[in-house]
């Protein structure tokens, strides 16, 4: 196994993003944000956007998993080669791109994405699937590592409040690359249990990084 992915096995991935509009979105801040979540034992950092992804590398000495959101509907997770090429040139370490059945805004198979990027960068590959079978398609077409990060987004599986633990044991009974479980990990406890059902290692978001909606859970619990 690639020693970068094997580095991440049983561990915490920090996924550190802030959305257009919002207060903390500065590629300083990010990097900043990842700095802390490193300090706090995130053995990688995922980042979003061309900038924010350069100013994260600079600033940790862990991997970057780096993405390039272009767009909010449909395939807008590092959509296309060019953009899947240019996080690599950023220097992520791993590409984190769509790896969704959907067709993609170039034209392009996600076979063809990853063979185009393979070409051009050393970079690994991670397939942010939403369903068994984007993880198998995606495992078919070469990916380094599975991620179940579109559950629930795009229409083939429910939005569980938590992790997707049910995809989790589908990915793990079904395919032979490492599983990232992300995508709605919101407690500690929740990691461990990602973990447990065979998950590879889990990338957290929200539930660290992003003030706002943390903030919003516990102002609801005071509404009576
Ligand atoms: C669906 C989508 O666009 N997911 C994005 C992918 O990078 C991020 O908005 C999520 O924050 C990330 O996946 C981590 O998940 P959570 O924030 O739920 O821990």
């Amino acid at each position: 196994m690639n020693p970068i992915i094997e580095s991440l096995r049983g561990t915490l991935v920090v996924s550190c993003q802030a959305y257009p509009g919002e207060p903390m979105r500065d590629p300083r801040t990010m990097a900043q944000v990842a700095a802390a979540v490193v300090a706090g034992g995130a053995a990688a950092v995922r980042a979003q956007g061309i900038a924010d992804i350069r100013q994260v590398v600079a600033t940790v000495d862990v991997p970057v998993i780096g993405l390039w959101k272009d767009g909010d509907d449909g395939v807008f997770i590092t959509p296309t080669l060019d953009h899947a090429v240019a996080v690599a040139e950023a220097g992520a370490h791993v590409v984190a791109l769509d790896g969704t059945r959907r067709p993609r805004p170039d034209g392009r198979t996600l076979a063809q994405t990853v063979a185009g990027l393979r070409e051009r960068a050393d970079a690994l590959v991670m397939a942010d699937c939403g369903s068994l079978d984007d993880a198998l398609a995606a495992q078919d077409a070469g990916v380094d590592i599975l991620g179940t990060t579109l559950s629930g987004y795009s229409g083939e599986r429910p939005r569980t409040d938590g992790p997707d633990l049910e995809l989790v044991d589908q990915l793990v009974a079904s395919c032979t690359l490492p599983v990232m479980v992300e995508g709605r990990v919101h407690t500690p406890a929740q990691a461990a249990e990602a973990l447990a059902h065979g998950a590879f290692a889990v990338c957290v978001g929200t539930a660290i990084t992003h003030p706002t909606t943390i903030t919003g859970w516990f102002a609801d619990a005071l509404v009576r």
